[in-house]
């Protein structure tokens, strides 16, 4: 099976499970796995942040940094297709007692001025906004690169208000890797940034959360509330280094068979959703007989696993363990399906 349904399927490598073998550890509950210390202190230095927190999960990191921010009766303001909006369960209300303010963004990207004009005055009918959330990449808009220029006049307009900037960098990576523009630069517009080891980077698990150190020892506590006490923690951290040193400069590799893959779609006679900017590809099925699952069924009768993105929309993500003879049969698979309609 070709599995392009995500990023999140990368398998560990041979490298790093040897790293988890040999991982020094201890009680990081105590504070005391010099691992995970390690991965924490190199990623908040990548990322120009006093201080950085190894979690569990993107999903975990996100919803720390809404817990750490907010308090019950907020309002946050996030882009209406973001992964915290959309695929996190409602947690923020959940967990953090919050109300979404949704704002449509231009492919992820809000209007800095759609943003500030869904920030809440002082009133008593009306929630406080409490927290300003960005995605970059943006998944849902096909893993779209979110311009600097839009993080900059964001996190100025949220410093003239006095609310804190969340950065969603599941795939943040990617967008350096695209833009060449440092992770660092992309985080100096934010006040907090989670990045997801687990995706591209191809960690077995694990996302960080970086910010000041006041924020960190927040997110600290907040983890443990969660049930996110973490023991012998570098067995994990180990091959999690290697994931945010290492894998994060050969992100070009799947950049590169994504564009392959959308030269490929459009040759086979079907249609994008969006140009392909990074590692996302979103075949839009539309002008065909089949809908979005239909599509996603027949891929997989063919040996090519893909996700329905939306009702037309499948969705097709390139990664470590993808190469270019995958990408190639995926192509002359789509090419007989055609052939079929
Ligand atoms: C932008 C963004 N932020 C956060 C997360 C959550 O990360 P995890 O909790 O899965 O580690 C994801 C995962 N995205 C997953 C995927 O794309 O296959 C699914 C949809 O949850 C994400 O895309």
């Amino acid at each position: 099976m070709i599995d392009l349904r995500s990023d999140t399927v990368t398998k560990p490598t041979q490298e790093m499970r040897e790293a988890s073998f040999h991982a020094e550890v201890g009680d990081d509950v105590y504070v005391e796995d010099p691992t995970v210390q390690l991965l924490e202190e190199k990623a908040a230095e990548m990322l120009g942040k006093e201080a950085a927190l190894f979690v569990t999960s993107g999903v975990q990191g996100n919803q720390i940094a809404v817990l750490a921010h907010t308090r019950p009766g907020n309002e946050i303001i996030l882009e209406e297709e973001s992964h915290l909006f959309y695929y996190e369960g409602a947690a923020i209300s959940a967990f953090a007692g919050v109300q979404p303010r949704t704002v449509k963004g231009n492919r992820g990207a809000m209007h800095p001025a759609d943003v500030e004009a869904a920030i809440r005055p002082e009133d008593v009918h009306l929630p406080e906004t409490g927290l300003i959330v960005l995605e970059n990449t943006h998944n849902r808009a096909g893993g779209a690169v979110i311009p600097l220029e839009t993080m900059s006049a964001t996190y100025d307009l949220a410093q003239r208000n006095h609310i804190p900037v969340h950065l969603d960098g599941a795939r943040l990576f990617n967008a350096v890797s695209t833009s060449g523009i440092s992770a660092k630069e992309y985080a100096s517009y934010t006040d907090t940034v989670q990045i997801c080891l687990s995706k591209g980077l191809g960690a077995p698990i694990g996302s960080i959360i970086a910010g000041s150190k006041e924020f960190i020892t927040q997110a600290r506590k907040w983890r443990k509330r969660l049930g996110g006490g973490l023991r012998q923690v570098g067995v994990i951290a180990a091959p999690a280094m290697i994931a945010l040193t290492e894998m994060s400069k050969r992100l070009h590799e799947d950049h590169g068979n994504a564009k392959k893959l959308e030269q490929g779609i459009k040759e086979a006679g079907f249609e994008l959703a969006y140009p392909v900017e990074t590692n996302i590809v979103i075949m839009d099925v539309a002008n065909t007989p089949f809908d979005g699952a239909q599509m996603v069924e027949k891929l997989g009768e063919s040996g090519v696993k893909a996700v329905q993105f939306g009702p037309t929309l499948v969705r097709f993500v390139t990664h470590f363990d993808i190469n270019e003879q995958d990408i190639n049969r995926t192509i002359e698979i789509l090419k007989s399906i055609k052939s079929m309609l």
